[in-house]
């Protein structure tokens, strides 16, 4: 399931916007909405360190924002290239995306190098809990 560039651009875009100065981890995601419109957003942190926000809220806020609703895919850049080590969304933005994606979504992750590969939503978020399950 490979990446299209675009959506690995706007991340890594994303990320060099990071306002990360207490974990010096900075991340960056883009959402491909179902419109086609992209819309991308950093990790933003906070002196109070709970109050933080992870890359995937900002993105989530811009695309509510700029009137879209649906994720096709969405791709999240982290950590340093050639780490090894992917950035797989948190387990609340797992949740967060799931308010607007669907099990068969694609999630594709990489470190700074580009280096990568792709979940699907209900691989990293099984059995989940989303809008059906209010009735929605
Ligand atoms: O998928 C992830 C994982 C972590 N972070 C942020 C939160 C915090 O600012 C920093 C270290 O956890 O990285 C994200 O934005 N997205
Ligand atoms: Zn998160």
């Amino acid at each position: 399931m490979p990446t299209p560039a675009d959506l690995f651009e706007a991340a890594a875009a994303a990320r060099a916007r990071s306002y990360s100065p207490y974990s010096r981890f900075k991340v960056g995601a883009a959402i491909r909405a179902e419109d086609g419109t992209v819309h991308a957003g950093c990790n933003v942190e906070n002196a109070a360190y709970p109050q933080g926000q992870c890359a995937e809220a900002t993105a989530i806020g811009a695309m509510v924002m700029a009137g879209a609703k649906r994720i096709v895919e969405i791709a999240v850049v982290g950590g340093d290239a050639g780490s090894g080590l992917l950035c797989t969304p948190c387990g609340g933005c797992r949740q967060r995306i799931r308010e607007f994606a669907g099990p068969d979504t694609p999630i594709h992750v990489f470190d700074a190098g580009g280096a990568g590969r792709s979940f699907t939503l209900g691989e990293l978020l099984p059995h989940s809990f989303g809008p059906d399950n209010l009735g929605f």
